[in-house]
């Protein structure tokens, strides 16, 4: 498909806006992740587009049409639900093939495409099932088929995997990435999983409260967030960001400086002083919550640290580990 181009995009429920100016244009057959805060609304953008929500004003340009007042049908869209939305009453076979069937395709067209999408999905052995006799992850590649069977302009997905356990949701988070390098074909995505919009996007669009905070890929938005709330919003653990009053720092133009906890050292040198509060080992790495000056500054700690509760230490950063911002929170 073309690309499609947001412009202007306001949306109200009742007498609360819920999204403000949007503009953002999708280049053709990208991976587009939406992400921010729970409320922040990204479904709503996401149905919006899907056209299952009318927008109070602007524009959704589709192959240099504009589809905001049309019909969800006729802006071919498929989208993916968080709930499968399958038909209980069928088999999977013709849960997939349900698209075409409507559409009045031939039954032997309909059976070899269908075996063909099961395959990629891995869905061969359950095609005579009903989607009760299924498990999450295996309604939900049922759900990604039928999408697919559509030949849709676009795939949207609305928090896709997250009614699946963790181990099921890195499963189907690497089939959606080897399904996308399968298709060529835009897809919107929606998640609060900060490991899905990093490993899955091209682009990832930070919302907060119905406003586009900033557009960029992954690494652009971890290395260079344009405002501390992308900074502490992107990269798990966060960001931490200390301000510099409340510290302390002498000699530093910067309101807050951001700095990741793999960024941080910890020992017998560094500009902070405090005491380990907490302690986290993961394994193959650990994370000390360290409590300064009232802040709680994370710093991550090689696996095989000496590290105690209640040690007091000290915290040093490189200069260029550092994101300064500014009062208003905007990258300096
Ligand atoms: N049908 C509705 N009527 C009124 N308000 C709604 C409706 N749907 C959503 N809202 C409100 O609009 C805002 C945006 O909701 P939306 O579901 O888009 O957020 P979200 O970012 O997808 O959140 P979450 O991550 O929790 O799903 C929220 O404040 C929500 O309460």
């Amino acid at each position: 498909m073309s690309s499609l181009d947001i412009k202007h995009l306001n949306k109200s429920y009742g007498s609360v806006q819920v999204l403000h100016d949007i503009n953002l244009e999708i280049p053709e057959n990208a991976f587009v992740v939406f992400v921010g805060p729970s409320g922040c609304g990204k479904s709503t953008l996401l149905r919006s587009i899907a056209g299952l929500e009318e927008i109070d004003s602007g524009e959704i340009i589709l192959e240099g049409r504009d589809v905001a007042k049309e019909a969800p049908v006729d802006r071919d869209f498929a989208m993916v639900f968080q709930s499968y939305a399958l038909y209980p009453q069928m088999t999977v076979r013709d849960n997939i093939g349900f698209a075409l069937s409507v559409a009045g395709r031939p039954k032997a067209e309909i059976h070899r495409k269908v075996d063909e999408v099961a395959q990629m999905l891995r869905l061969t052995e359950y095609l005579d099932r009903k989607p009760a006799d299924l498990s999450g992850g295996q309604r939900q590649r049922v759900a990604i088929g039928r999408a697919i069977l559509r030949s849709p302009k676009a795939f949207l997905f609305d928090e896709p995997l997250s009614n699946l356990d963790a181990e099921l949701r890195v499963d189907m988070r690497l089939q959606i990435a080897e399904l996308r390098r399968q298709m060529s074909a835009t897809f919107i995505y929606v998640t609060h999983d900060q490991v899905e919009a990093m490993t899955l996007a091209d682009q990832i669009v930070v919302l907060r409260a119905g406003r586009i905070e900033q557009v960029g890929s992954p690494m652009e938005l971890y290395h260079h967030p344009a405002n501390s709330f992308v900074a502490s919003f992107i990269g798990s653990p966060k960001m931490n960001l200390l301000s510099v009053a409340d510290l302390g720092l002498a000699g530093e133009s910067a309101a807050t400086l951001g700095v990741r906890p793999e960024h941080l050292s910890i020992g017998a040198d560094g500009a902070l002083e405090g005491t380990i509060a907490a302690i986290e080992n993961l394994g193959p790495v650990s994370y000390a919550y360290v409590d300064v000056r009232g802040a709680r500054v994370t710093v991550q700690l090689p696996p095989a640290h000496g590290f105690a509760l209640e040690e007091a230490v000290k915290i040093g950063w490189a200069d260029d580990a550092l994101h300064r911002f500014d009062a208003e929170g905007r990258r300096i």
